[in-house]
């Protein structure tokens, strides 16, 4: 599939790794997490080859990585969600390009959405400590829908939400989940080069370009 940016009149951003770098938000819920079970932390380099697949899955990994009990995890589960909400944002910055990349896209009439696998309470709240809220007609999170990225899903249901065709509307990502979830679904498909793709580069997941800013777009 080959890009036509005049035909797009959509796109749907991933958040974490693509908009925001969230890794230092991890690092501090989980480390209080793992602290609260009396668990050594795990470091940064961990998290971002983890981080992108929801995180209950960043979690599960995590505790296994600390040598925490699986038995552990609903507890974990529930100190987690209040150590996140607690610190989410205020050790996550905007990634250059990320606002001119948006501005642009409004700019060309583009109707824009959220699409995160972080939970949708998160994503809202570190989109309105950003700035970034008032730009996004949606924003869906990992539990938003019955399944979440590199499903199709939330993709498919977000055009039906923005009244696009998934031919028309350009998902933007930074890992190798965003461009399977577009693949799937019918969508053009961009990646940055800076977020967390799992410790691949994001060449290997062969979307239709890679770009270093948001706003290298145009
Ligand atoms: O796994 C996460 O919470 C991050 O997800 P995202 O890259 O889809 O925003
Ligand atoms: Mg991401």
């Amino acid at each position: 599939m080959s890009l036509s940016l005049p035909s797009i009149a959509a796109a749907i951003i991933d958040l974490d790794g693509t908009m925001v770098d969230t890794v230092g938000d991890f690092e501090q819920a989980l480390a209080r997490t793992l602290a609260e079970l009396e668990l050594p932390p795990v470091d940064r380099g961990f998290i971002m080859r983890t981080v992108g697949r929801g995180s209950m899955h960043l979690l599960r990994q995590t505790l296994a990585q600390a040598g925490g009990a699986p038995e552990l995890l609903d507890t974990a589960w529930t100190h987690y969600q209040r150590h996140y909400a607690d610190i989410n944002g205020l050790h996550a910055d905007v990634y250059p390009g990320v606002l001119e990349g948006l501005a642009a896209m409004r700019a060309r009439g583009w109707r824009l959405a959220c699409v995160t696998n972080k939970p949708r309470a998160f994503a809202l709240a570190l989109l309105e400590a950003k700035g970034l809220l008032p730009l996004f007609e949606h924003v869906f999170g990992g539990d938003s829908f019955e399944r979440h990225k590199p499903d199709p899903l939330p993709l498919l249901k977000t055009c039906e939400a923005l009244g696009t065709a998934p031919a028309h509307t350009l998902m933007v990502g930074d890992s190798s989940n965003d461009c399977e979830a577009a693949r799937a679904a019918g969508c053009p498909v961009v990646l940055v080069s800076y977020g967390y793709n799992h410790g691949e580069p994001v060449a290997a997941a062969r979307p239709d370009r890679v770009v270093d800013r948001l706003d290298a777009l145009f």
